[in-house]
């Protein structure tokens, strides 16, 4: 394939060198008062080469990265030397399928791995750390991802969480047979009989069953299972799951914006992962959850909203800058171009760089963007008003792809944490890392101990399990 990214390779030799002279140090911390607030939930959305789209362009051999197991190990490894809660794995399914130049593969290294079959290898590299694996709720059977999620959770000792997403990009529904996707509500109908069916099946097999008593010789006692008999509209599901739940229920994740990904999220989720880029929406949407979640007679303190942030840390505001700077200078303005007006359903030509997005054909094409795509459309025109952007602005801002970025030293990093937290916007991050290991270690060895000095992160991990990592409460089951 030809590739639109190629760098001459005395360029991407003085990136790499760059990266070894400029961006790896970090230096010139200062500190702060330590104050007593409550502590935060900072997970790892894991890439290989990083978040930045650019990044794998400053490292050695990149086009293995996407598989290469040591490099994961790496960098799960920093990510618990920095005391985080979870290794966060999204996953893509169908991405090489994808009509769009653009799509992931095209153009980085990709997710392409299996979650699962990833975490399982990291859960034996690690003692601590989470691992939260994406799958779908729509498609496939519940009874597989019941078993995948309880087995990690064995495998793990308690660490493991499913990410529930509902994903039906185009390429997703061709690879699954489909020529096309659910309406809004039916596609949560089916996402809540998807996750009806795991939960359950992950009650059915208590650990009391297991009797292994060799007096009467009864091995699982039969009359202390709790055999579902699920019959849905999507999916049914009869029996009992082969893998005991054990000590501890999976945590479980879910990742979504809309309305009624919010209250299927109350409903289910331990966690939320969304994406709100102001405080001001971060607030409405935080709000909303917790309001949500209260009103299915939940504990909101049991129930989490964890946004997604990506952070460019440098020893100075200047340092990280310029580290950001680097970076950007190596992505192509006609493919960030091509993603934005993709997703306004527009041709690069309706854009002029310096001016600012093309409102009104913007609006005039409303009807066009899919459904699931929507929420993104208006995070990128709600932010690019509020900011008075011009295009090219959009295009380096991060707004196409996703998480809210800050720039800056650990101490304005962690001031703008805990400006979310504190103001109720969020209850911690999934932090994606702009290049990978340079961007974590910084966060493991500066952003990190800044939140500590504040009294806000913990120093040690307190307990085993993701559950306790979380401050959830241990999971009682029904009949209990
Ligand atoms: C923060 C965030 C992370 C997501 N991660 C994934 C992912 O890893 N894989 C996936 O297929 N979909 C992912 N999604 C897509 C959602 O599951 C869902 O399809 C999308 O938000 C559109 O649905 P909604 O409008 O009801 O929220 C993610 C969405 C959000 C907001």
């Amino acid at each position: 394939m030809t590739n639109s990214f190629h760098i001459p390779q005395r360029k991407a030799e003085a990136l790499r060198s760059m990266h070894r002279r400029a961006l790896l140090p970090i230096v010139h911390w200062r500190t702060r008062p330590m104050s007593s607030r409550k502590e935060i939930v900072l997970g790892v959305n894991v890439l290989a080469s990083g978040r930045h789209d650019a990044a794998w362009k400053t490292l050695p051999d990149p086009r293995t990265l996407s598989t290469d197991i040591d490099r994961f190990i790496e960098i799960a490894r920093v990510a618990e030397r920095g005391k985080l809660d979870a290794l966060f794995l999204a996953d893509n399914v169908g991405a090489l399928g994808s009509a769009y130049p653009w799509d992931e593969p095209f153009q980085r290294p990709w997710r392409a791995l299996d979650p699962i079959v990833l975490h399982s290898a990291l859960s034996q590299a690690t003692r601590h750390i989470g691992l939260v694996s994406t799958t779908t709720s729509l498609f496939g059977h519940p009874y597989t991802v019941a078993r995948q999620i309880a087995s990690i959770n064995h495998v793990s000792k308690g660490r493991a969480a499913w990410n529930i997403t509902t994903s039906q990009a185009p390429a997703v529904l061709r690879t699954f047979g489909l020529e096309q996707g659910f309406e809004q509500e039916e596609r949560y109908r089916r996402a809540s009989e998807f996750t009806e069916i795991v939960t359950r099946l992950w009650d059915s097999l208590p650990a009391e069953a297991v009797v292994a008593d060799a007096a009467n010789h009864v091995f699982v006692d039969r009359n202390r299972l709790r055999p579902i008999d699920y019959k849905g509209e999507h999916f049914s599901s009869s029996g009992v799951l082969q893998t005991p739940t054990g000590a501890q229920r999976p945590v479980i994740f879910q990742a979504g914006q809309s309305a009624e990904s919010k209250a299927f999220g109350a409903r289910y989720a331990d966690a939320l992962f969304t994406g709100q880029r102001t405080l001001e929406s971060g607030r409405a949407f935080y709000t909303d959850a917790k309001a949500l979640a209260r009103s299915f007679g939940r504990d909101v303190s049991q129930f989490l909203v964890v946004p997604g942030l990506f952070p460019i840390l440098g020893g100075t505001e200047a340092e990280a800058k310029r580290r950001k700077k680097d970076l950007d200078e190596q992505l192509d303005t006609r493919y960030l171009l091509e993603v934005l007006a993709s997703q306004f359903e527009l041709q690069p030509a309706d854009f002029e760089l310096d001016k600012p997005l093309p409102y009104d054909k913007i609006e005039a094409a409303a009807a066009r963007v899919p459904l699931a795509a929507r929420w993104h459309r208006q995070i990128v025109i709600d932010e690019a008003k509020a900011q008075g952007f011009t295009t090219r602005n959009v295009l380096y801002s991060n707004l196409t792809g996703g998480h809210r970025t800050v720039v800056g030293t650990p101490e304005q990093v962690a001031d703008d944490i805990l400006e979310w937290v504190d103001n109720g916007a969020a209850d911690g991050f999934n932090l994606n890392i702009d290049v990978q290991t340079s961007g974590l270690e910084a966060v493991a060895d500066h952003l990190v101990p800044e939140l500590q000095k504040r009294g806000r992160f913990r120093r040690e991990y307190t307990g085993t399990t993701l559950r306790e990592h979380l401050g959830l409460k241990p999971w009682v089951p029904p009949g209990r």
